[in-house]
Parts: structure tokens; C-alpha cells; sequence
């Protein structure tokens, strides 16, 4: 059995996908997510003029040789563009084989482990009261799990505050925009948040917060230390972890738990972070760390220091990202959590899939494969358009992370 061919495709049904076709001699295609949220193009280049002529003729079979190849064969290790081309083609080639096999994917990783997927939305507002309207939507949705997020007083488009209820979509301008960041404004608002919401709503719903890499490690140790009447499931990306060792000083000071890694590349970005059980959960995702097969190798070591998983799972995650992470979640034994952003409507039809949602819970489903395919003459009909993340500022112009 040979590659006989591979594509990419690039397509915008609202947000901008990268998406790779691998044919076979045998007529078997398989689907793989190649998509970096404002550097699409890269990886396309990469996947196209250095990596598609060497997957020709290759032995489509022979997955974990295929990656070995491209991870050592490149000489230049990890990073995003070149760990999410090997995602792409990873993907692709477990959806090979499990159509070959005619089963669903979950089933060759190791079968089923859970019925369901419990998954976390996105409530957000403007204000403190907004998110709680909105947390209250995703409660009446059927969701168990919630992340929440609110516009903070003085800070120009705090993280997290979409337009909409269901779609937040932060990469929205032909060139970064510029919103704000403020930490002693955030550190004053957002315990304020939970304690309403948890008098709102009790404590029968999971609630999650973001920080997205905006505090130092003391400000965040303060703020998990502030959350902890609260009881989050997590407190997410609450300090850059380029550092792995910073968490060491969050996590002496607050049993808030914490979660990191949706920026993550490898099993290196998080060896010290897992096996020192300074996280609780583990964020890399199938699209971001490589794909099945790393991802893999990720969760079982985690798996011994009882890390457990919660793929990121944002909109800039195409659903081709999406059916793989159900699959995966549905094996894993040391499954967390899995997040969901829903995708708009035009993206779903680009990307006819059968995963489904159903009172908090999602499920993979059972064709064979990972179940997403991609309608080539409706991916024609959106041409790529740039879009790029914001930058933040600190108000005295100073560049922050955002
Ligand atoms: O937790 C999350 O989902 C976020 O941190 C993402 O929305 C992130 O900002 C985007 O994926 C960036 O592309
Ligand atoms: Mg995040």
C-alpha cells in the first residue's frame, strides 16, 4: 500500500482552515488538521514544499515510522509549524487505518473507556452580571462544565469577551488589533465573577477560568488563592510555562488546580511540569502536540503522576481537530475534560462530521475512522483571508502576552 497523493487544502467558512488530504493507491483517503490560528499560511508552505514529497510512495501503514521521519528526519525539532504538519499528516494516517480497518478510531487506540465526553463551554460578557446570563445559557444547554470569563472595568477588550453567546472568535483582523491589559484591575474582578456565580448557581457545575498567560507566578499564586472558596475545576494558563518551574511557587501557595499546555508542542514542554505534579490537567491537544501519536505518548506519562487530560478545543481547532480529540478522549484512561467551542454553521458543512452533543456530554462516533470529512467544492467557495490574534498593551503602552 502506497501514498499516491496529498493535498492541502485552505479554506475560510467564517475562520481561516488548513486542512491535508493523504490518498491512497486504494482508493482510502485520510483527513488531517494542519491549522495555525494567524499563521495559516506557514504551515501550508511547510506541508506542501517539504513534507507532501516525501510522504509519496510511502507505506501509509507504518505511522509511527512516518513520524519518527518527519520529527527527527527534519534535524529542526518541534515548535508550532512543524508539529502541527506532522499533526496533519498523523491524523490523516490513523484515519487511514481505521477505515481500513473499518472501525472507528477509539478502537484501535484501546476501545472505549467512557460513555461520554464531558465537555466545557465558553460564557462570557461584558460585565459580571452578562456572565452570568450567560453561564445560565450554557446551564439551560445542558452543560455540566463552564468556563467563564468577563470584561473587566478599564482594561479595551479584556481576554475571553466574544461578540457573540455560542462563537468567540478572537482572530478577527487583517492585522492584530490592540486591546489592554491590566493586572491589579483583573485580580480585583474576577473573584467577584465566582462568587456570583457560585451564588448563583451553586456548586453543582464545574466552572473554569482562563488567566491566558497574563499573570506572574506570585499573581498567580494570589489569584488561585483568592478563587479557592470557589472551587474551580481549574484555573487555566494563569502563568507563561515556558518556565516550567514557576508553578512550583503557584502551586506552594494555593490548591486551586491548575492546568497549562494548549500552546504546548511536545512531551518536553511539560516533563518537568507532570512528573513534579505541579498541573493538574494537561492541555495539549492531538492538533497542537503532534498528533495521535504523541498526544498519546503525553497522556500515559501523565498517567503516572494521576495528570490528567483537558484538550484544548478553541474554534480555531477545525472539527477535523474535534472528531480526533473525541476519539481520544474516549480511550484515554486519565481523560479530564475536554473543551468545546461550537463552530458556525458554514464551518460544520465544510466539515461533514459525526460527533454529537448531548446533555454535557459529546460523543465520537462510529464510523469508521475519526468520523470528519471535508467538502472540497464548499472549501473552494472561501477563499483564505488574513485574520490575526490581538496583541495586548499595559496602559502605558507596554507590550504585554495576550
Ligand atoms: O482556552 C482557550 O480556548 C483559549 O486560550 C483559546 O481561545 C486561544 O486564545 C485560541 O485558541 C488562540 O488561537
Ligand atoms: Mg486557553
Amino acid at each position: 500500500m502506497k501514498i499516491q497523493s496529498a493535498k492541502v487544502i485552505v479554506t475560510c467558512p467564517g475562520r481561516n482552515f488548513v486542512t491535508l488530504k493523504i490518498e491512497t493507491d486504494q482508493g482510502v483517503y485520510g483527513i488531517g488538521d494542519a491549522t495555525l490560528n494567524g499563521r495559516e499560511l506557514s504551515v501550508a508552505s511547510y506541508l506542501e514544499d517539504h513534507v507532501i514529497p516525501s510522504l509519496i510512495g510511502m507505506d501509509p501503514r507504518r505511522i509511527e515510522d512516518i513520524w519518527q521521519y518527519l520529527y527527527r528526519g527534519a534535524y529542526w525539532r518541534r515548535g508550532p509549524v512543524t508539529m502541527r504538519a506532522i499533526a496533519a499528516v498523523d491524523m490523516a494516517l490513523w484515519d487511514i487505518k481505521a477505515k481500513m480497518a473499518g472501525m472507528p478510531l477509539y478502537q484501535l487506540l484501546g476501545g472505549r473507556s467512557r460513555d461520554g465526553v464531558m465537555v466545557y463551554g465558553h460564557a462570557n460578557g461584558g460585565d459580571i452580571a452578562e456572565t452570568v446570563e450567560a453561564v445560565g445559557f450554557y446551564v439551560d444547554m445542558g452543560y455540566k462544565a463552564i468556563r467563564a470569563q468577563t470584561g473587566v472595568p478599564g482594561i479595551k477588550d479584556a481576554y475571553g469577551v466574544g461578540r457573540g453567546k455560542l462563537y468567540y472568535e478572537p482572530a478577527d483582523a487583517s492585522l492584530p488589533s490592540v486591546t489592554g491589559w491590566d493586572t491589579r484591575k483583573a485580580l480585583n474582578h474576577v473573584p467577584k465573577l465566582f462568587e456570583e456565580l457560585r451564588k448563583t448557581f451553586g456548586f453543582d457545575y464545574h466552572l473554569l477560568h482562563d488567566g491566558h498567560h497574563r499573570y506572574t507566578p506570585q499573581e498567580a499564586a494570589n489569584l488561585g488563592k483568592m478563587l479557592e472558596p470557589y472551587q474551580l475545576f481549574w484555573l487555566e494558563d494563569c502563568t507563561p510555562a515556558e518556565n516550567q518551574e514557576a508553578f512550583k511557587l503557584v502551586r506552594q501557595h494555593t490548591v486551586t488546580p491548575l492546568a497549562v499546555g494548549e500552546i504546548f508542542n511536545t512531551i518536553w514542554d511539560c516533563k518537568d511540569l507532570i512528573q513534579n505534579q505541579l498541573i493538574d490537567y494537561i492541555r495539549a491537544t492531538v492538533l497542537g502536540a503532534g498528533g495521535l501519536t504523541h498526544l498519546r505518548r503525553i497522556a500515559d506519562f501523565a498517567s503516572l503522576y494521576q495528570v490528567r487530560t483537558g484538550c484544548h478545543g478553541a474554534t480555531d481547532l477545525s472539527p477535523v481537530t474535534m472528531g480526533c480529540a473525541l476519539h481520544f478522549d474516549t480511550w484515554v484512561p486519565n481523560f479530564g475534560i475536554q473543551e468545546y467551542m461550537r463552530h458556525t454553521a458554514e464551518t460544520d458543512a465544510v466539515f461533514p462530521h459525526d460527533y454529537r452533543f448531548e446533555a454535557g456530554l459529546m460523543y465520537c462516533g462510529e464510523a469508521p475512522g475519526h468520523g470528519v470529512d471535508i467538502d472540497e467544492a464548499l472549501a473552494a467557495r472561501y477563499p483564505y483571508k488574513p485574520a490575526y490574534l490581538p496583541v495586548a498593551r499595559l496602559e502605558d503602552g507596554t507590550m504585554w502576552n495576550w
